[in-house]
């Protein structure tokens, strides 16, 4: 039987204060989402980012041993999700919250765990709501490729999430088929 203690807890109880546009960052710069919020740092091993002036984002990051597939390499769940998280800091590296629509990734090397590697995202360009960003992870040192990824990510007000609660309110209210 479900109770209130299964339901999802709403944004405002975990978020409340919360500006979407400004979320809390680490030393590194690293903005954190809420799971990597409550554990103090970026979970998927974001350990640096910044925007330069020229609107290329750079992120440091490494691959945690815990995310490793094959023997020394990353699972391609980590280099997709890193490379969602990277270019989803594009838009909130310019006050703009959004959410992922689209994502395409091209794996073309495997990811070493353990071994810095540098990823740079760039906004190809804006339509409407839309902003269709692009990317690429590079070895450090020397820059071979190792991940390219474009996608279009949807500016948001702030109050998609709780628009969202309510829709699944909605959907639980419905009950099942
Ligand atoms: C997340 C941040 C929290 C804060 C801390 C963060 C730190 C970490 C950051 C983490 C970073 C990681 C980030 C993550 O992982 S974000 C998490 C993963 N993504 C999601 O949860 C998104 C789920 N989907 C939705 O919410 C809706 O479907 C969206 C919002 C996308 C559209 O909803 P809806 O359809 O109701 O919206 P609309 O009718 O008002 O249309 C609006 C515009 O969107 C265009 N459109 C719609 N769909 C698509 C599509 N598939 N391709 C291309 N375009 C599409 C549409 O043409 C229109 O364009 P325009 O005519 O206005 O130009």
């Amino acid at each position: 039987m479900r109770t209130d203690d299964d339901r999802p807890r709403t944004p405002d109880r975990r978020w409340a204060g919360s500006d979407f546009q400004d979320p809390p960052r680490t030393g590194g710069g690293v903005a954190l989402c809420g799971a990597c919020h409550a554990a103090g740092r970026c979970r998927l091993g974001v350990q640096r980012e910044r925007l330069d002036d020229t609107g290329n984002a750079w992120f440091h990051v490494t691959c945690p041993r815990d995310q490793e597939g094959g023997p020394n390499v990353a699972h391609g769940g980590w280099t997709a999700a890193v490379m969602d998280e990277c270019l989803g800091h594009v838009p909130l590296l310019n006050r703009t919250l959004s959410v992922t629509a689209e994502l395409s990734v091209s794996f073309v090397k495997p990811v070493p765990v353990d071994r810095p590697v540098q990823v740079r995202a760039w906004v190809d360009r804006r339509e409407g709501s839309r902003w269709y960003i692009a990317g690429e992870m590079s070895l450090l040192p020397g820059g071979a490729v190792l991940a390219r990824a474009s996608g279009i990510w949807v500016a948001r007000d702030p109050g998609h999430f709780d628009r969202h609660e309510k829709w699944l309110a909605q959907q639980d209210s419905a009950g099942s088929p």
